[in-house]
């Protein structure tokens, strides 16, 4: 971030709140925000009631006019607190207690357009904004500019800190994207689009480190970030918290599961295009690896890499109990990662013995949550990879800590079988075939075949799909079947 326009004192109104005020305006939300956010897909915390909710910072990014119809902004970093509680319909489960920190910004108005009816959170009944309907924010076309108004003129606004790279032209118009996301994206002027972070948390997120590790090494698989801003004063030394990164929009490109969904429907093979995105994989692997610290797994880190697969085994299978008659079955995967002379460690990505022997394993910053939804083909035929968040669920140290580049094959895998699985009728072969094509693209480019390294690949692919079964049944149910067929074949079923 050192090349960065530096922080300066940044243009046109708005102010921090006094902790204070910040409280006593979280307070005033909090009717409103109880029925609001467990509602959004962003919320991470679906399945257990809300407790609290407390203002970490709020700063007015346009301060709320006393009447007429000039909308303020509002920006809230509020801290969602969550008992531990039995999951789902589940039996009770030990799902500890949580206080995730979310960003929010909010329009106020003393009264809705009808254009933004759908936007409305509800009026607000006491405090400061009493009488106010507020709203989500990034629906109203004139606060969007506002905050690309506030990363085109690099600053600090209170706690929030803005900075770009390059310049950024003025007057661009913007439009939200589809709600389907972990978080919420605008475009604007179909040139650049600014992904706002919901689950916030201290420390690097990857989904600005590693577009920008990638950039410094010359990469041109991942679009590199334009401007990006942070919350930098969370106290008691806690690191910055990232907010929201705006990247180039790449205009006309197809994401690789809209493409390979098509190529189903119209009978075709999608190999070719399943060995090119193993190219994109391991082109950005290589960058990474040469980008941030890789480090060598040995035997006991690698038990460790198995206990905790294990672990979320029966986590998972607590909270989902149509896991349960598979739990034996899927633990011989990891097992496996235990015992040396089973293909483990004889690939480019784990290779050689430790000193005391057993195999080791190179681990590298990997992309983490990889799957066809997060590729997009460009007009000119080129595969780009994004959101290098990694898996939402999961914490940012877990992570951002180097972990065997098998894992995104392993993840990429299994968006072919979640393909062809959703798609009627079910097209296994077509599954296949992608699958092999795209090691084969990723064997070409690394000089090493993923599938050489059996175990790992294997165990990845398992705790993928278990991550898949926790994710299904608490986003989108329906989708279920999906990923517990993945589950009955991995877990050595029969068919
Ligand atoms: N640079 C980009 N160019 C074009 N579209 C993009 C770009 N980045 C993201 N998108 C689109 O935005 C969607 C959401 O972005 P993503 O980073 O995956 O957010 P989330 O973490 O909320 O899932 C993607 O599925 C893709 O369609
Ligand atoms: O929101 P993200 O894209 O960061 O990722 C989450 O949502 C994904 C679904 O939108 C989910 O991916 C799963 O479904 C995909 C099809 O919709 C499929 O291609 C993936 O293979 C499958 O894992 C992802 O796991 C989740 O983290």
């Amino acid at each position: 971030m050192s090349k960065a326009a530096s922080a300066r004192s940044s243009p046109g109104p708005g102010a921090a709140l006094p902790p204070a005020g910040a409280g006593r305006l979280v307070d005033s939300l909090t009717p409103l925000l109880h029925e609001w956010l467990p509602r959004q897909r962003w919320f991470a915390g679906k399945g257990r009631p809300i407790t609290g909710f407390s203002a970490v910072a709020a700063t007015e990014l346009m301060p709320p006019a006393g009447s007429g119809p000039t909308p303020g902004l509002l920006h809230l970093l509020v801290r969602v607190e969550q008992r531990a509680t039995p999951d789902l319909d589940a039996p009770p489960v030990p799902v500890p207690p949580t206080d995730d920190c979310y960003q929010l910004l909010l329009g106020v108005r003393s009264a809705l357009p009808p254009e933004l009816a759908a936007a409305r959170i509800g009026v607000v009944d006491t405090g400061p904004l009493a009488g106010r309907v507020v709203y989500e924010a990034l629906h109203d076309p004139r606060l969007a500019d506002l905050l690309l108004e506030r990363l085109r003129s690099p600053g600090a606004l209170g706690p929030l800190r803005f900075d770009r790279s390059v310049e950024i032209p003025a007057g661009l118009v913007p439009r939200l994207l589809g709600a389907e996301q972990s978080n919420s994206s605008l475009v604007y002027g179909e040139e650049y689009i600014l992904k706002i972070l919901r689950r916030v948390f201290p420390g690097a997120n990857p989904d600005l480190e590693l577009p920008l590790a990638l950039a410094r090494q010359g990469s041109r698989r991942v679009p590199s970030p334009v401007a990006w801003f942070q919350a930098v004063d969370g106290g008691a030394g806690q690191e910055p918290l990232t907010l929201g990164v705006l990247q180039p929009f790449l205009k006309d490109s197809e994401d690789g599961w809209q493409l390979a969904l098509r190529a189903l429907a119209d009978g075709d093979a999608f190999t070719g295009e399943a060995r090119a995105l193993g190219r994109a994989t391991a082109e950005v692997h290589l960058a990474l690896a040469a980008a941030l610290p890789t480090v060598s797994l040995g035997p006991r880190q690698t038990a460790n890499l198995a206990d905790a697969m294990s672990a979320r085994l029966d986590a998972t299978a607590q909270a989902v109990p149509a896991l349960m008659p598979y739990v034996t079955g899927l633990r011989t995967a990891f097992d496996a990662l235990t015992r040396s002379g089973n293909g483990h460690g004889q690939g480019a990505h784990g290779s050689g013995e430790a000193a005391g022997g057993g195999p080791v394993t190179r681990a590298q910053r990997v992309h983490g949550d990889l799957h066809l939804g997060q590729t997009l083909r460009t007009p000119d035929g080129e595969w780009s990879l994004i959101d290098f968040e990694g898996e939402p669920a999961r914490p940012l140290t877990e992570r951002r800590r180097p972990q065997p580049a098998v894992r995104d094959v392993a993840g990429m895998l299994r968006s072919f079988d979640y393909a062809a699985r959703s798609h009627e009728p079910w097209h296994p072969d077509w599954a296949e075939r992608c699958r092999s094509a795209y090691c084969d693209g990723y064997g070409e480019a690394t000089g090493s075949d993923p599938r050489e390294d059996a175990a790992l690949l294997r165990a990845y692919e398992t705790d993928k799909a278990v991550y898949e079964v926790l994710y299904e049944a608490r986003n989108r149910p329906d989708w279920l079947p999906v990923p517990m067929a993945a589950i009955h074949r991995l877990a050595g079923h029969q068919p």
